[in-house]
Protein backbone atom coordinates (compact mmCIF):
# COMPACT_ATOMS: atom_id res chain seq x y z
CA UNK A 1 0.00 0.00 0.00
CA UNK A 2 1.41 3.66 -0.81
CA UNK A 3 1.46 6.26 1.75
CA UNK A 4 0.15 10.09 0.79
CA UNK A 5 3.14 12.76 1.36
CA UNK A 6 5.08 12.53 4.32
CA UNK A 7 3.94 16.00 5.46
CA UNK A 8 0.69 18.03 6.50
CA UNK A 9 1.29 21.40 7.38
CA UNK A 10 -0.90 24.46 9.39
CA UNK A 11 -3.60 21.78 10.61
CA UNK A 12 -6.15 23.84 12.45
CA UNK A 13 -7.14 22.50 15.64
CA UNK A 14 -10.59 24.36 16.16
CA UNK A 15 -11.79 25.71 19.50
CA UNK A 16 -15.46 24.82 20.41
CA UNK A 17 -17.94 26.82 22.81
CA UNK A 18 -21.07 25.21 24.73
CA UNK A 19 -23.63 26.90 23.68
CA UNK A 20 -25.60 25.18 26.62
CA UNK A 21 -24.31 22.80 29.17
CA UNK A 22 -26.85 21.03 31.49
CA UNK A 23 -26.07 18.89 34.35
CA UNK A 24 -28.92 15.82 34.08
CA UNK A 25 -27.80 13.01 35.93
CA UNK A 26 -24.35 11.41 37.08
CA UNK A 27 -23.36 7.58 36.45
CA UNK A 28 -22.25 4.92 39.39
CA UNK A 29 -18.65 6.37 38.67
CA UNK A 30 -19.26 9.99 39.76
CA UNK A 31 -18.52 11.30 36.17
CA UNK A 32 -21.70 13.42 35.16
CA UNK A 33 -24.43 13.49 32.59
CA UNK A 34 -24.66 16.32 30.71
CA UNK A 35 -26.57 17.47 27.78
CA UNK A 36 -24.94 20.51 25.42
CA UNK A 37 -24.81 22.38 22.43
CA UNK A 38 -21.13 22.44 20.84
CA UNK A 39 -20.46 24.55 18.14
CA UNK A 40 -17.07 24.35 16.38
CA UNK A 41 -14.88 27.92 15.81
CA UNK A 42 -12.94 29.23 12.97
CA UNK A 43 -10.15 29.84 15.27
CA UNK A 44 -7.25 27.82 16.75
CA UNK A 45 -4.33 26.12 17.36
CA UNK A 46 -2.35 25.39 14.38
CA UNK A 47 -0.57 21.69 13.89
CA UNK A 48 2.05 20.44 11.38
CA UNK A 49 3.20 16.62 11.35
CA UNK A 50 5.75 14.82 9.92
CA UNK A 51 6.19 10.99 9.38
CA UNK A 52 8.56 9.25 10.58
CA UNK A 53 9.99 5.83 10.08
CA UNK A 54 12.03 5.15 12.82
CA UNK A 55 8.42 4.96 15.25
CA UNK A 56 9.63 7.51 17.40
CA UNK A 57 6.57 10.21 18.29
CA UNK A 58 8.57 13.58 19.55
CA UNK A 59 6.83 16.96 20.22
CA UNK A 60 8.91 19.74 18.30
CA UNK A 61 8.87 23.31 20.44
CA UNK A 62 7.33 23.67 23.81
CA UNK A 63 3.67 24.19 24.73
CA UNK A 64 4.18 26.17 28.46
CA UNK A 65 3.34 24.41 31.44
CA UNK A 66 2.91 20.63 29.67
CA UNK A 67 5.02 18.07 29.99
CA UNK A 68 6.35 16.04 26.46
CA UNK A 69 4.80 12.98 28.08
CA UNK A 70 1.37 14.40 29.14
CA UNK A 71 0.92 16.38 26.08
CA UNK A 72 -2.69 15.36 24.29
CA UNK A 73 -0.47 15.34 21.20
CA UNK A 74 1.22 13.06 22.09
CA UNK A 75 -0.86 10.60 24.22
CA UNK A 76 -3.11 10.68 21.07
CA UNK A 77 -0.48 9.78 18.66
CA UNK A 78 0.76 7.14 20.86
CA UNK A 79 -2.61 5.25 21.41
CA UNK A 80 -3.46 5.34 18.00
CA UNK A 81 0.29 4.14 17.19
CA UNK A 82 0.02 1.53 20.26
CA UNK A 83 -3.97 0.17 18.36
CA UNK A 84 -3.42 0.10 15.25
CA UNK A 85 -0.10 -1.59 15.73
CA UNK A 86 1.70 0.84 13.30
CA UNK A 87 5.22 0.76 13.59
CA UNK A 88 5.79 4.51 12.13
CA UNK A 89 6.27 7.59 14.05
CA UNK A 90 5.68 11.40 13.95
CA UNK A 91 7.19 14.31 14.79
CA UNK A 92 4.21 17.18 15.91
CA UNK A 93 4.54 20.87 16.25
CA UNK A 94 2.21 22.40 18.31
CA UNK A 95 1.21 26.38 17.71
CA UNK A 96 -0.50 27.07 20.91
CA UNK A 97 -3.20 29.79 20.26
CA UNK A 98 -6.12 29.26 22.65
CA UNK A 99 -5.85 29.75 26.20
CA UNK A 100 -5.28 26.60 28.33
CA UNK A 101 -7.97 25.30 30.94
CA UNK A 102 -10.51 27.91 29.20
CA UNK A 103 -13.66 25.58 28.50
CA UNK A 104 -12.53 26.25 24.76
CA UNK A 105 -11.36 22.51 24.27
CA UNK A 106 -8.35 23.39 22.96
CA UNK A 107 -6.16 20.28 24.22
CA UNK A 108 -9.10 17.97 23.30
CA UNK A 109 -9.13 19.22 19.99
CA UNK A 110 -5.41 18.92 19.09
CA UNK A 111 -5.35 15.47 20.34
CA UNK A 112 -8.79 15.32 17.80
CA UNK A 113 -6.92 16.85 14.90
CA UNK A 114 -3.53 14.60 15.93
CA UNK A 115 -5.56 11.22 15.26
CA UNK A 116 -7.13 12.42 12.21
CA UNK A 117 -3.90 13.51 10.91
CA UNK A 118 -1.78 10.58 11.98
CA UNK A 119 -4.89 7.62 10.93
CA UNK A 120 -3.95 9.43 7.00
CA UNK A 121 -0.21 10.08 7.51
CA UNK A 122 0.24 6.63 8.75
CA UNK A 123 -2.64 4.54 6.57
CA UNK A 124 -3.97 3.04 9.44
CA UNK A 125 -7.50 3.43 8.24
CA UNK A 126 -9.90 3.83 10.90
CA UNK A 127 -13.28 5.14 10.41
CA UNK A 128 -14.56 8.61 12.00
CA UNK A 129 -16.46 6.13 14.73
CA UNK A 130 -13.46 4.22 15.36
CA UNK A 131 -11.30 7.19 16.06
CA UNK A 132 -13.93 8.85 18.14
CA UNK A 133 -14.18 5.58 20.52
CA UNK A 134 -9.99 6.28 20.13
CA UNK A 135 -10.85 9.92 21.11
CA UNK A 136 -13.19 8.91 24.04
CA UNK A 137 -10.28 7.90 25.92
CA UNK A 138 -8.29 10.75 25.99
CA UNK A 139 -10.82 13.40 26.71
CA UNK A 140 -14.83 13.69 27.08
CA UNK A 141 -14.80 16.21 24.18
CA UNK A 142 -12.15 14.68 21.45
CA UNK A 143 -14.78 12.77 19.98
CA UNK A 144 -16.83 15.36 19.29
CA UNK A 145 -14.01 17.02 17.45
CA UNK A 146 -13.17 13.85 15.51
CA UNK A 147 -17.36 14.06 14.97
CA UNK A 148 -16.14 17.05 13.43
CA UNK A 149 -19.33 19.35 13.06
CA UNK A 150 -21.65 21.46 15.61
CA UNK A 151 -23.67 19.05 17.26
CA UNK A 152 -26.35 18.13 20.09
CA UNK A 153 -24.05 15.96 22.85
CA UNK A 154 -24.95 14.06 25.77
CA UNK A 155 -24.04 11.17 28.31
CA UNK A 156 -20.50 12.67 29.05
CA UNK A 157 -19.43 13.67 25.14
CA UNK A 158 -20.05 10.32 23.38
CA UNK A 159 -23.53 10.80 22.44
CA UNK A 160 -23.35 13.10 18.93
CA UNK A 161 -26.47 14.02 17.02
CA UNK A 162 -25.98 16.90 13.99
CA UNK A 163 -27.61 20.35 14.63
CA UNK A 164 -27.82 22.69 11.84
CA UNK A 165 -27.14 26.07 13.34
CA UNK A 166 -27.19 29.29 11.14
CA UNK A 167 -23.69 30.54 10.70
CA UNK A 168 -22.34 33.23 13.73
CA UNK A 169 -20.06 35.78 14.76
CA UNK A 170 -19.00 35.52 18.27
CA UNK A 171 -16.30 37.26 20.92
CA UNK A 172 -14.58 35.50 23.14
CA UNK A 173 -13.38 36.82 26.89
CA UNK A 174 -10.84 34.91 28.57
CA UNK A 175 -10.81 36.79 32.05
CA UNK A 176 -7.28 35.09 33.60
CA UNK A 177 -8.25 32.85 35.58
CA UNK A 178 -7.74 29.20 35.79
CA UNK A 179 -11.22 27.16 36.92
CA UNK A 180 -10.58 23.96 37.34
CA UNK A 181 -13.15 21.03 36.06
CA UNK A 182 -13.10 19.06 38.88
CA UNK A 183 -13.50 21.66 41.20
CA UNK A 184 -16.67 22.32 39.48
CA UNK A 185 -18.33 19.35 38.92
CA UNK A 186 -17.49 18.00 42.80
CA UNK A 187 -19.15 20.95 44.30
CA UNK A 188 -21.63 20.39 46.41
CA UNK A 189 -24.22 23.23 45.50
CA UNK A 190 -24.13 22.17 41.94
CA UNK A 191 -27.39 21.73 40.32
CA UNK A 192 -27.17 17.65 38.39
CA UNK A 193 -31.10 17.24 37.87
CA UNK A 194 -31.64 19.79 35.49
CA UNK A 195 -34.46 18.33 33.02
CA UNK A 196 -33.36 16.74 30.12
CA UNK A 197 -34.38 18.15 26.58
CA UNK A 198 -35.30 16.88 23.44
CA UNK A 199 -33.09 17.93 20.43
CA UNK A 200 -36.08 18.71 18.30
CA UNK A 201 -36.79 21.29 21.40
CA UNK A 202 -33.48 22.96 21.47
CA UNK A 203 -33.89 25.82 20.00
CA UNK A 204 -37.45 26.57 21.54
CA UNK A 205 -35.73 26.00 24.99
CA UNK A 206 -34.77 27.93 27.58
CA UNK A 207 -31.29 26.75 28.36
CA UNK A 208 -28.53 27.54 30.28
CA UNK A 209 -24.52 26.37 31.89
CA UNK A 210 -25.57 24.90 34.55
CA UNK A 211 -21.56 25.35 35.59
CA UNK A 212 -21.50 28.63 35.41
CA UNK A 213 -23.42 30.13 39.00
CA UNK A 214 -20.46 27.64 40.78
CA UNK A 215 -17.56 29.29 38.74
CA UNK A 216 -19.02 32.50 39.09
CA UNK A 217 -19.21 32.50 42.61
CA UNK A 218 -16.04 31.13 43.31
CA UNK A 219 -13.72 32.37 40.83
CA UNK A 220 -15.20 36.69 40.88
CA UNK A 221 -13.55 37.67 37.53
CA UNK A 222 -15.81 34.85 35.58
CA UNK A 223 -18.74 36.60 36.58
CA UNK A 224 -16.95 39.93 36.13
CA UNK A 225 -16.50 39.08 32.19
CA UNK A 226 -19.92 38.41 32.05
CA UNK A 227 -21.51 41.17 33.30
CA UNK A 228 -19.09 43.13 31.35
CA UNK A 229 -19.82 41.36 27.52
CA UNK A 230 -23.46 41.36 28.81
CA UNK A 231 -23.59 44.78 28.23
CA UNK A 232 -23.59 44.19 24.74
CA UNK A 233 -25.28 40.76 23.90
CA UNK A 234 -26.46 38.32 26.35
CA UNK A 235 -23.36 36.45 27.54
CA UNK A 236 -22.25 33.16 29.12
CA UNK A 237 -19.36 30.70 30.35
CA UNK A 238 -18.46 27.50 28.23
CA UNK A 239 -17.89 24.43 29.45
CA UNK A 240 -16.15 24.60 32.59
CA UNK A 241 -14.88 28.31 32.16
CA UNK A 242 -12.74 30.16 32.55
CA UNK A 243 -13.86 31.66 28.91
CA UNK A 244 -17.13 33.77 28.15
CA UNK A 245 -18.60 34.11 25.31
CA UNK A 246 -21.52 35.87 23.53
CA UNK A 247 -23.22 35.81 20.21
CA UNK A 248 -23.01 39.15 17.92
CA UNK A 249 -24.61 40.36 15.02
CA UNK A 250 -22.02 41.14 12.71
CA UNK A 251 -18.00 40.85 12.64
CA UNK A 252 -17.51 44.77 13.14
CA UNK A 253 -19.36 44.49 16.30
CA UNK A 254 -17.32 42.07 17.14
CA UNK A 255 -14.10 43.91 16.37
CA UNK A 256 -15.77 46.64 18.55
CA UNK A 257 -16.05 44.77 21.40
CA UNK A 258 -13.18 43.51 21.59
CA UNK A 259 -11.27 46.39 20.85
CA UNK A 260 -12.94 47.64 24.24
CA UNK A 261 -12.12 44.41 25.95
CA UNK A 262 -10.25 45.42 29.88
CA UNK A 263 -6.64 45.59 29.85
CA UNK A 264 -6.63 42.73 32.70
CA UNK A 265 -8.49 40.05 30.44
CA UNK A 266 -7.79 38.76 26.82
CA UNK A 267 -10.65 38.82 23.71
CA UNK A 268 -10.88 37.56 20.33
CA UNK A 269 -13.81 37.46 17.72
CA UNK A 270 -14.54 33.92 16.18
CA UNK A 271 -16.72 32.72 13.34
CA UNK A 272 -18.64 29.52 13.65
CA UNK A 273 -16.87 26.78 11.41
CA UNK A 274 -19.58 24.23 9.47
CA UNK A 275 -16.83 21.85 9.30
CA UNK A 276 -13.91 20.70 10.81
CA UNK A 277 -11.17 21.45 7.79
CA UNK A 278 -10.05 17.87 8.37
CA UNK A 279 -13.10 16.18 8.41
CA UNK A 280 -13.03 14.76 4.35
CA UNK A 281 -9.32 12.84 5.91
CA UNK A 282 -11.83 10.31 7.95
CA UNK A 283 -13.55 7.98 5.97
C1 LIG B 1 -17.04 20.43 30.89
C2 LIG B 1 -16.60 20.03 29.52
C3 LIG B 1 -17.75 20.28 28.52
O1 LIG B 1 -17.31 20.36 27.24
O2 LIG B 1 -15.52 20.71 28.91
P1 LIG B 1 -14.32 21.66 29.25
O3 LIG B 1 -14.72 22.77 30.13
O4 LIG B 1 -13.26 20.79 29.89
O5 LIG B 1 -13.89 22.13 27.90
C4 LIG B 1 -16.20 18.55 29.47
O6 LIG B 1 -17.32 17.72 29.64
C5 LIG B 1 -15.13 18.15 30.46
O7 LIG B 1 -14.86 16.79 30.30
P2 LIG B 1 -13.40 16.14 30.50
O8 LIG B 1 -12.52 16.55 29.38
O9 LIG B 1 -13.57 14.69 30.77
O10 LIG B 1 -12.92 16.88 31.76
P3 LIG B 1 -11.67 16.62 32.68
O11 LIG B 1 -10.91 17.88 32.79
O12 LIG B 1 -10.94 15.39 32.27
O13 LIG B 1 -12.43 16.30 34.04
C6 LIG B 1 -11.89 16.57 35.29
C7 LIG B 1 -12.81 15.96 36.32
O14 LIG B 1 -14.13 16.57 36.26
C8 LIG B 1 -15.13 15.61 36.58
N1 LIG B 1 -16.08 15.44 35.48
C9 LIG B 1 -15.74 15.74 34.18
C10 LIG B 1 -16.65 15.56 33.17
C11 LIG B 1 -17.92 15.04 33.49
N2 LIG B 1 -18.86 14.83 32.54
N3 LIG B 1 -18.24 14.76 34.77
C12 LIG B 1 -17.34 14.95 35.76
O15 LIG B 1 -17.66 14.70 36.93
C13 LIG B 1 -14.40 14.31 36.89
O16 LIG B 1 -14.15 14.26 38.27
C14 LIG B 1 -13.07 14.47 36.15
O17 LIG B 1 -12.05 13.70 36.71
N1 LIG C 1 -1.89 20.13 23.77
C1 LIG C 1 -2.50 20.57 24.88
N2 LIG C 1 -3.10 21.77 24.87
C2 LIG C 1 -3.76 22.22 25.97
N3 LIG C 1 -3.84 21.57 27.11
C3 LIG C 1 -3.26 20.37 27.18
C4 LIG C 1 -2.58 19.83 26.07
N4 LIG C 1 -2.13 18.63 26.44
C5 LIG C 1 -2.49 18.44 27.71
N5 LIG C 1 -3.17 19.48 28.20
C6 LIG C 1 -3.79 19.61 29.54
O1 LIG C 1 -5.21 19.64 29.40
C7 LIG C 1 -5.79 20.64 30.24
C8 LIG C 1 -7.10 21.14 29.65
O2 LIG C 1 -6.81 21.94 28.56
P1 LIG C 1 -7.85 22.51 27.49
O3 LIG C 1 -8.38 21.42 26.65
O4 LIG C 1 -7.17 23.62 26.80
O5 LIG C 1 -9.00 23.12 28.36
P2 LIG C 1 -10.53 22.84 28.52
O6 LIG C 1 -10.69 21.34 28.70
O7 LIG C 1 -10.92 23.62 29.73
O8 LIG C 1 -11.19 23.33 27.30
C9 LIG C 1 -4.70 21.69 30.38
O9 LIG C 1 -4.78 22.36 31.60
C10 LIG C 1 -3.40 20.88 30.27
O10 LIG C 1 -2.92 20.50 31.54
Amino acid sequence: MSLPPDTLNACLAPAKLNLFLHVVGRRADGYHLLQSAFRLLDWGDRLNFRRRADGLIRRLGSVPSVAEADDLVVRAARLLQGRSGCTLGADIEVDKQLPMGGGLGGGSSDAATTLIALNHLWGTGLDREALQALGLELGADVPFFIYGRDAFVEGVGERLQALELPGAWYVIVSPGVVVPTAEIFSAGELTRNTEPIKIADFAASTTRNDLQPVACNRYPEVAAAIDWLARFAPARMTGSGACVFAQVAAEADAQRIVESCPARWKAWKARSLPRHPLFDLVG
